[in-house]
C-alpha cells in the first residue's frame, strides 16, 4: 500500500503506520484502479447486498477492492458495519425546502455514528500491523467507535476526552466497552496534538481521522449512499462539519466513483459547522488561503465542539472540486432541526441536525435551488446526547416546534 502527501506529494510505502509527511502534510492512499473492471465490480457490490455473516457482508467491506484490497479477509475486524437507511420523510423534505431529500442515517451503524465506517478499516489496518493498542483523541463518537473494535479484536483502547464538554453518553458508551478514558482539561485539537507527538512513544495507534486508512473506510459512506440510488447521486451532498475527515472521505469517495465511470457527474457538496466552532466556514467565505484556528470553539452540537480541524486542507480542495459551500447555523437553528428529524421517526443527534438546518439556510437564501435535490448525512444517533433531546422537550431549551409536548396524565 501506498500513500502520498497531499500538500507536497512525497510518496511512503505504508508497511508501518504513518499519519503524517515529514512537510507536516496529511498523506492519502493512493489506489491503482488501473485494470479495475468498473461493471463487473458493480455486479459483485449488488450480489454481496444479499449476502449474511461473512466480512463483505459489511457496507465497508463490500467495497473492499476500493478501499484495502491487500489486507487479506482474516486480519477484518468488522460488525457489518454501514447498511444504514436513506429515507425520505416528507415533514423534513418541506422544512428543508428543497424538491426531494433524503436522509442517510449513518447512526444506525454499530457505535451509533458514522465513525464505524472508518474505524472498521483503521482498526483492521492497525490489527494487521501487529497493534494491539489503540488510541484518539475524541468528542465521544470516534472514542466510542474506536473501544467498540479495539474489544472486539481483544486490544486495548486509550481515549482522550476533553473535560465538560462531551456528551455523557458517549463516554459511558466507551468506558463500557472497556476503553480507558483520560479526561483532560481542553478541546479534541489539544488531544490530537498530544497523540501527535507522543503516540509513537507510547506504541498507540491512532485512529483519527488523521491516519489515512480511516479516511479510506469513510468512502464506503458515499459509495453506498450512491449504490442506495442506483448510482444517481442528487445535486447535493450536505453534510456537518468538525475535523473535516468526511468531507474529506467524501471527496475522496467521489472522485473514484467519478473516475471508474460509477457516476457521471461530481454532485455539490455543502458543509455546515456550527456557528461557535466554524474556522472552514470562516476561512472560505472571506476567501482566505490559511485557516485561522479557532482557540475556544463553542456549540451545543458537542461533536462539532472543534477549533483546529486536522483535514482543512482536504476539505478546501473537495470544495473547489465540487464547486461546494459551506454555511454556519445556530445552536438553536441545529436544536430546532432536530426536533423535525427526530419527530419524522429517523431521529439524530445535534451535529447531525446541523446538516439539515443548513440545508435549510441554503435553500432560504437561494443559494441551493428549490427544484434541486439532496442527501443530507445524519451522522449519530438521536440517542448519543439524551441531555439535548431532555433539555429541548422538557423545558430549558429553545421555544419552537414540537417543545413541551409531554402530557402527565391521570389513569
Ligand atoms: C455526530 C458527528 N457529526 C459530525 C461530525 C463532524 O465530522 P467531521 O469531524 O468528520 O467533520 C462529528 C465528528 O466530528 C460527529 O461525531
Ligand atoms: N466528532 C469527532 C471528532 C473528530 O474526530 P476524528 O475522528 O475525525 O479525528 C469525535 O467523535 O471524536
Amino acid at each position: 500500500m501506498k500513500a502520498r502527501c497531499t500538500e507536497c506529494g512525497t510518496r511512503y510505502s505504508m508497511d508501518s503506520i504513518r499519519y503524517e509527511c515529514r512537510c507536516g502534510g496529511l498523506l492519502e492512499l493512493v489506489q491503482d484502479f488501473r485494470g479495475v473492471d468498473a461493471e463487473q465490480l458493480k455486479r459483485e457490490f449488488a450480489k454481496r447486498l444479499g449476502e449474511r455473516h461473512t466480512p463483505l457482508a459489511s457496507g465497508v467491506w463490500r467495497y473492499k477492492e476500493l478501499i484495502a484490497p491487500e489486507l487479506p479477509l482474516e486480519a477484518l475486524v468488522t460488525k457489518g458495519e454501514g447498511n444504514t437507511g436513506l429515507y425520505s420523510p416528507p415533514a423534513v423534505t418541506s422544512y428543508a425546502g428543497c424538491r426531494r431529500l433524503w436522509l442517510k442515517a449513518l447512526g444506525e451503524n454499530p457505535s451509533g455514528s458514522f465513525k464505524d465506517h472508518g474505524m472498521t478499516a483503521a482498526v483492521s489496518h492497525g490489527r494487521f500491523l501487529g497493534f494491539r493498542r489503540f488510541a484518539c483523541s475524541s468528542t465521544g463518537n470516534t472514542s466510542s467507535s474506536l473501544a467498540m473494535y479495539a474489544a472486539l479484536m481483544g486490544g486495548e483502547a486509550h481515549v482522550y476526552v476533553p473535560e465538560g464538554t462531551v456528551s455523557e453518553n458517549k463516554v459511558l458508551q466507551t468506558l463500557a466497552y472497556g476503553a480507558v478514558v483520560h479526561r483532560f482539561a481542553g478541546t479534541y485539537d489539544d488531544g490530537i496534538r498530544f497523540l501527535r507527538e507522543q503516540a509513537g512513544e507510547l506504541g498507540l495507534y491512532v485512529g483519527n481521522s488523521v491516519n489515512p486508512f480511516r479516511i479510506e473506510g469513510q468512502k464506503s459512506i458515499i459509495y453506498e449512499t450512491a449504490q442506495d440510488l442506483s448510482w444517481q447521486l442528487p445535486d447535493w451532498i450536505v453534510l456537518p462539519g468538525g475535523a473535516l475527515s468526511n468531507v474529506s472521505a467524501l471527496g475522496k469517495g467521489l472522485r473514484d466513483l467519478y473516475e471508474l465511470g460509477f457516476i457521471p457527474r461530481l454532485p455539490r457538496v455543502a458543509v455546515v459547522q456550527a456557528e461557535g466552532a466554524s474556522p472552514f466556514h470562516r476561512m472560505m467565505e472571506a476567501g482566505a488561503a490559511e485557516l485561522v484556528p479557532e482557540p475556544a470553539p463553542s456549540t451545543r452540537a458537542s461533536a462539532l465542539n472543534i477549533g483546529h480541524p486536522p483535514s482543512w486542507r482536504k476539505a478546501a480542495l473537495v470544495l473547489q472540486e465540487t464547486k461546494g459551500v459551506t454555511v454556519a447555523v445556530t445552536d438553536e437553528d441545529i436544536l430546532n432541526a432536530k426536533a423535525v428529524v427526530d419527530a419524522s421517526g429517523v431521529g439524530c443527534e445535534p451535529a447531525s441536525a446541523a446538516a439539515v438546518a443548513g440545508l435549510r439556510r441554503l435553500v432560504s437564501h437561494g443559494i441551493i435551488d428549490r427544484e434541486e435535490t439532496a442527501v443530507c448525512l445524519l451522522t449519530g444517533h438521536l440517542l448519543k446526547d439524551t441531555d439535548a433531546v431532555g433539555a429541548y422537550h422538557l423545558g430549558g431549551g429553545p421555544e419552537a416546534l414540537y417543545a413541551n409536548k409531554m402530557n402527565r396524565v391521570r389513569l
